[in-house]
């Protein structure tokens, strides 16, 4: 009886799964530490690493290539059978919206609840998002903490959001990219098949371009 009342559990049961949206160059373990947690936290059979095409709030400096993003998230995240990486956003043409991420990642599962994870600092950004009265019909966002950034609800609707303590990474993109520039070293702040990219690749020798 047990049997049979978990099998109809499970058959009803809707499929949970995250969404880590991010530009993710390169992909660091500030990223995977929140992924893991919030996975753990809120009971999600996947979460999905999205590398955005064009982050169109990014385009005041140059942003690497999208393939070399998405191989540095998929060497990052290989290993966890949990994880795995969508190409939605790079094959998808022109800046990237997370509605039209959301939408597509609806239709292709259709069985699931999708769960957006977001840094402190992109939660209190979501407002400037392109149709942002949007996302929360798409999706249940989640803030994560992220040192130095304070995690607040900015306004978002009634139960849109759930804010969440993970373990504390000082660990940016912008610092490990910076790190390289100097020639000093990223070992620990990214998985080593990441560092072994980076070099591979020559990514980050020379120091970022701003443009204005
Ligand atoms: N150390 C961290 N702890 C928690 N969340 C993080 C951390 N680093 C990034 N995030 C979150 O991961 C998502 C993707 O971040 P992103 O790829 O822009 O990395 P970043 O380190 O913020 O990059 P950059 O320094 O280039 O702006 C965002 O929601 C961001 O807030
Ligand atoms: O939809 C938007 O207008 C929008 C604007 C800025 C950021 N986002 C998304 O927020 C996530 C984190 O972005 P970033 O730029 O911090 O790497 C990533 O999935 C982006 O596509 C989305």
């Amino acid at each position: 009886m047990g049997d049979h009342t978990d099998h109809i559990a499970s058959v009803h049961r809707r499929r949970r799964l995250g969404v880590m949206g991010g530009t993710f160059d390169p992909i660091h373990h500030g990223h995977l530490v929140a992924a893991s947690e919030v996975a753990s936290r809120f009971h999600l059979d996947e979460v999905v690493f999205v590398p955005t095409g064009q982050p169109w709030q990014k385009s005041h400096r140059d942003v690497t290539p999208p393939e070399d993003r998405y191989l540095m998230t998929v060497i990052a995240t290989a290993s966890n059978p949990q994880f795995s990486v969508s190409r939605a956003d790079i094959d998808r043409p022109g800046k990237t919206y997370t509605t039209d991420t959301l939408r597509e990642l609806r239709q292709q599962h259709p069985e699931a609840d999708l769960f957006f994870i977001t840094g402190a600092d992109a939660l209190g950004q979501i407002l400037t998002w392109r149709d942002a009265g949007e996302l929360f019909a798409l999706a249940h966002f989640i803030g994560v903490t992220r040192p130095g950034h304070p995690l607040t609800d900015p306004g978002l609707p009634d139960g849109g959001v759930s804010l969440v303590e993970v373990p504390a990474l000082a660990i940016s993109s912008t610092d490990c990219r910076d790190r390289v520039a100097a020639g000093e070293p990223v070992w620990y702040l990214v998985p080593d098949g990441v560092v072994r990219y980076i070099n591979k690749r020559e990514l980050y020798r020379t120091p970022p371009v701003q443009t204005s």
